[in-house]
């Protein structure tokens, strides 16, 4: 019995090595992306790595575009049950381009007012939908934080399901510095996130920098590990945890406690009930049963792709 468990163990961190290795690997954007690299380091997980390490991952205007068509596609990927979001470079990243954002957001086009106010709340409903998608695809994002995550970086992390960081890290509601209140999702999501609103309030007021030992204390993160290797290690483990399990059953998870986030207890579960009223009917609710019975761990067990 013992002899099982170390062999198992032994498995799982080979496994996990090498899909480090297969991580670490990247040599750029993936084709059609000029921001992002995306790999698949293991079964059923999709690696998603901002790539723009000589700008510090600042995100440009392919990147606000990138994001949506690339999470639109893994939502679309019957082959992807997790993902899993880091950053190349010295940080995650420098938030939105400085550069760039002159010609789309300070220049608004229109005849009159109510023309470029409309164009104008057009782009930030565009910008927004950039890490909507994250939170609108039923496969759970894990993101993983080394460096500094400023601005946009807060708004991107806040729609993940899980956050880790390394012990490396900062984090930076930077937007009151450059004058503008945060429209794409920190304001929104960070609330719902951190328990103490005086500190989302504090920390959206006065865009102080809040290091990592704080953003575990308060719920921002989950994780905090020494460095970004372990970190990355310890991210795949997790993702890896989950891909083992039935889609079905992680998606809905997913989906239901979003849902429930944003609604009453009793609207939540009304909705769970019309959820599983077809979802438990999956062949997975047998399968995942009957291995749990023998003791077989989830990994064990094929699940349909969904
Ligand atoms: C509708 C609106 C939607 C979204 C709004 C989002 C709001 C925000 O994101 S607010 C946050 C904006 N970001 C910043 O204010 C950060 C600016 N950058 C810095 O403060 C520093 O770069 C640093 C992150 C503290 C790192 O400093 P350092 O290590 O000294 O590196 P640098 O030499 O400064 O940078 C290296 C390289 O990257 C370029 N770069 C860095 N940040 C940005 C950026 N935000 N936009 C564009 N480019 C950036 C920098 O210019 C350097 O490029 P070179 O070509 O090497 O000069």
């Amino acid at each position: 019995m013992l002899s099982a468990v170390v062999r198992s163990a032994l498995t799982k961190h080979t496994y996990v090595q090498s899909a480090v290795r297969a991580m670490s690997s990247s040599a750029g954007p993936t084709s059609p992306y000029t921001t992002l690299s995306i790999s698949q380091p293991a079964e059923n997980i999709t690696h998603v790595e901002l790539h723009r390490p000589e700008k510090l991952n600042a995100m440009n205007k392919a990147f606000w575009s990138e994001m949506v068509d690339c999470f639109n596609e893994i939502t679309a990927d019957p082959d992807c049950r997790v993902v899993l979001v880091s950053a190349a470079g010295k940080i995650f990243t420098a938030g939105i381009d400085l550069m760039d954002i002159a010609s789309d957001i300070l220049q608004p086009q229109g005849d009159d007012v109510a023309r470029v106010s409309w164009n104008l709340r057009r782009i930030i409903a565009k910008y927004q939908e950039t890490f909507s998608v994250i939170e609108k695809c039923p496969k759970p994002v894990v993101v993983a934080v080394h460096g500094a995550c400023i601005g946009g970086g807060v708004d991107l992390i806040t729609a993940c399901d899980i956050r880790l960081c390394s012990q490396d890290s900062w984090f930076q509601v930077k937007e009151v510095d450059i004058g503008l209140a945060a429209d794409v999702g920190t304001l929104q999501r960070l609330p719902k996130v951190i328990g103490s609103r005086s500190l989302v309030n504090e920390l959206a007021l006065t865009a102080r920098k809040m290091y990592a030992d704080e953003a575990k204390s308060s719920g921002l993160v989950s994780r905090v590990f020494a460095d970004k290797a372990a970190m990355m290690t310890g991210a795949l483990e997790l993702a890896g945890e989950i891909a083992a399990r039935s889609p079905v059953a992680v998606q809905g998870t997913k989906v239901n406690l979003i849902y429930s986030r944003d609604h009453s207890v009793t609207d939540g579960l009304d909705y769970m009930a019309t959820w599983n009223m077809s979802m438990l009917q999956t062949q997975d609710v047998m399968k995942a049963a009957q291995a749990a019975m023998e003791k077989k761990v989830p990994r064990t067990v094929a699940f349909s792709k969904l």
